[in-house]
């Protein structure tokens, strides 16, 4: 263990066991690349997490410095391998509460600049501990509402759904949760051009009325625990296989989604905008020996 030259602070969270290194960073100083991050996010040799949050003020941030009257932080988001994504909405959960923990958000509403644009986020009464909603944005559907892709895991495939909610997903209905099998790889999602980027890949059953249960594959990470905006893209997918559409509606529609480490509530509104209740706490705080950040050698 080399002398601290530079002390770089760290905290640990999750949200519905979807689990993150945070970097307040705030004036964007870090040089976090992609073989920092992934050090960092290694559950052996770093602290270990399905991702990393960096805690940057926007205006320090020439991807969010557009967005800074708006929001004063931006989230910069990335997978455990290293790679950026545009959004993370476990991760917007957990980013809302360290804020709050480290008070630097004071009211029951806050905005947040992300890759994927602004978005919101509102503590419960019990702003400290109890549940965050975010509003994630409208889920687009670049293939329509019918499933467009196909996933294949091994010798089994099933039609797909593509969902983006600022990043891509593809959910696929499945009888049991079970016949993704270890996900210890990528599943198979053809054709490949529908994601020139790559996809999170989602396998949902059904539990009851507006009640799913999913696991992930997520882009960047391996399966997790699980994944907000994937939740969201599931929400989507099942409401409108049940024939649920808020904009043609004229009411919202509300889903219970089951993940491996919890349960989500999520909204669509008559507008689309899709919301999402959950959990997010931090776990731990701590100081990065500088090896960490920078390669070795
Ligand atoms: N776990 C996240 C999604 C993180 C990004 C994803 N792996 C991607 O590459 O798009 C969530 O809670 O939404």
């Amino acid at each position: 263990m080399g002398t601290a030259q530079q002390s770089v602070p760290f905290l640990k969270g999750h949200g519905t066991e979807n689990d993150f290194v945070i970097i307040p960073d705030f004036d964007g100083r870090l040089a976090l690349d992609a073989a920092a991050v992934a050090r960092l996010c290694d559950r052996r040799a770093g602290i270990g997490g399905d991702g990393l949050l960096r805690v940057v003020r926007s205006a320090a941030h020439p991807e969010a410095v557009a967005l800074a009257d708006q929001a004063e932080w931006f989230m910069d988001y990335r997978n455990a391998d290293g790679s950026v994504a545009e959004m993370c909405g476990n991760g917007l959960r957990v980013f809302a509460r360290y804020l709050r923990h480290a008070g630097l958000a004071k009211g029951r509403e806050l905005a947040v600049a992300t890759r994927a644009g602004l978005r919101r986020a509102r503590f419960a009464e019990d702003a400290d501990a109890g549940p965050i909603t975010v509003a994630m944005g409208r889920a687009r559907l670049p293939g329509g509402a019918a499933a467009s892709v196909t996933v294949r895991v091994g010798e089994l495939s099933w039609p797909a759904h593509q969902v983006d909610m600022g990043n891509p997903h593809a959910v696929a209905f499945v009888d049991d949760l079970a016949q993704a099998g270890p996900l210890l790889t990528a599943p198979e999602v053809r054709p490949t051009t529908a994601y020139p980027h790559g996809t999170n890949v989602e396998f949902v059953v059904d539990r009851g009325a507006r009640h799913v249960a999913l696991r992930v594959h997520e882009r960047g990470s391996g399966e997790t625990r699980s994944c907000g905006t994937g939740a969201c893209a599931v929400m989507v997918a099942a409401a409108r296989r049940d024939g649920h559409d808020p904009a043609a509606d004229g009411r919202p529609v509300s889903y219970t989604v089951d993940v491996p480490g919890g349960r989500l509530e999520i909204t669509e509104a008559v507008d689309g905008t899709v919301t999402m209740t959950g959990p997010a706490l931090i776990v731990a705080e701590g100081v990065l020996v500088p090896e960490l950040l920078a390669a070795a050698g």
